[in-house]
């Protein structure tokens, strides 16, 4: 095929694919759509209804423009952006606003739904010029898809057994549970011949916790007495993205909920790296640390050097188990660095 041919190819085939598309603007370009890569160390989502200001928010913390306007539905689609601070990449997604029935698939609510499945934080917004009730009807949608807001997982673990049936252990006293129980809950739910896999994948796979902070937009346009009463609310921040307010304490939130850790790495006899840094999770080792520079670095470890709060004292000789706080200098691990 000839130079020209291809290009009338190529040229086909774009004026075809593009016809269906979504009429929204940027759509087809790469990152753009629901099913955005996930990048940097965490994703955080915006959820919320129309028009509180995901979009402007988006534009005010990231490089990213999305489209905002005083219309309901102005994104129709997933806008990625990235915050950079205290050394982490943080994905931001702004998501069209969703509306009571999203869990049932009203407008784009599936999709958007399906996205805060994936994220590591769900930032709610809502619009404090509106009722209270928008916080209470949006947790609604969010719980009727499985989604848990603040919770901790339950720490169950499921087996499956050679021989069938049940056995039912519990290392703690349970007092609002018993095995009888467990029994008829099990009995009075299955109402299909499903097989031990899906049985399992539905005990375990269809809830997601997802931690959530609520972002209360447009203070700017309430009383002193209304924005003090939202500002006590639990897990609460209250922000104007017109008037620039509270918005470097939103991104210092939004770091604190992630549990991000951020560790130096120095070499013997020189001082650490400041700038740099690797970013991983609380809970940490030595190990994941190593795993974050490179995967070979385990087989090559002898043991580290760390000075910082995880130590009884500085430095501290520590193997690949240590748990690792904030702010971590370790030392004793070969630097290829990776990160940039
Ligand atoms: N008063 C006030 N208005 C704001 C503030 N932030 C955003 N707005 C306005 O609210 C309207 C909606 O903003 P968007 O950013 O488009 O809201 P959105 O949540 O992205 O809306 P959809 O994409 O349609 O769901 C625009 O007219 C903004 O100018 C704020 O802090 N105060
Ligand atoms: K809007
Ligand atoms: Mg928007």
């Amino acid at each position: 095929m000839g130079i020209l041919e291809k290009i009338s190819e190529i040229e086909k085939e774009i004026s075809r694919t593009q016809k269906n598309k979504e009429p929204t603007k940027g759509a087809g370009v790469k990152g753009e759509g629901f099913d955005v890569m996930k990048s940097g160390d965490a994703r955080v989502a915006l959820i919320g209804f129309p028009s509180v200001g995901k979009s402007t928010l988006l534009n005010k913390l990231t490089k990213t423009h999305s489209e905002a306007g005083a219309y309901e539905f102005t994104t129709l689609t997933c806008i990625p952006g990235k915050i950079e601070y205290n050394g982490a990449n943080i994905q931001l997604l702004d998501l069209p606003g969703i509306i009571e029935g999203a869990s049932q698939g009203k407008g784009r609510g599936r999709q958007v739904i399906a996205v805060a499945r994936t994220a590591d934080l769900i930032v709610m917004m809502l619009d404090a010029t509106k009722s209270r009730q928008q916080r209470f009807l949006l947790e609604r949608e969010l719980e009727a898809v499985g989604i848990r807001l603040n919770c901790e997982k339950p720490n169950v673990y499921f087996k499956v057994k050679k021989g069938g049936g049940i056995s039912f252990n519990a290392t703690v006293k349970l007092t609002h549970l018993n095995e009888k129980m467990v029994y008829h809950i099990l009995h009075d739910y299955i109402r299909e011949d499903i097989s031990v896999d899906e049985f399992i994948d539905i005990v375990l796979g269809n809830r997601k916790y997802i931690k959530c902070l609520f972002v209360y937009n447009k203070i700017d346009s309430i009383t002193i007495e209304e924005l003090d009463k939202l500002a006590h609310e639990y897990n609460t921040i209250v922000i104007s993205c017109e008037m620039d307010l509270n918005l470097d304490y939103l991104i210092d939130q939004i770091w604190k909920h992630l549990n991000l850790l951020r560790v130096y790495t120095k070499k013997r006899g020189e001082y650490p790296d400041l700038v740099g840094g690797l970013i991983v999770r609380k809970g940490a080792s030595v190990e994941h640390v190593c795993h974050a520079i490179h995967r070979s670095l385990v087989d090559e470890f002898r043991y580290a050097l760390v000075w910082g709060t995880s130590t009884k004292h500085n430095p501290q000789r520590v193997g690949l188990s240590h748990i690792i706080d904030n702010e971590d200098v370790i030392q004793g691990m070969t630097l290829i660095k990776i990160r940039g």
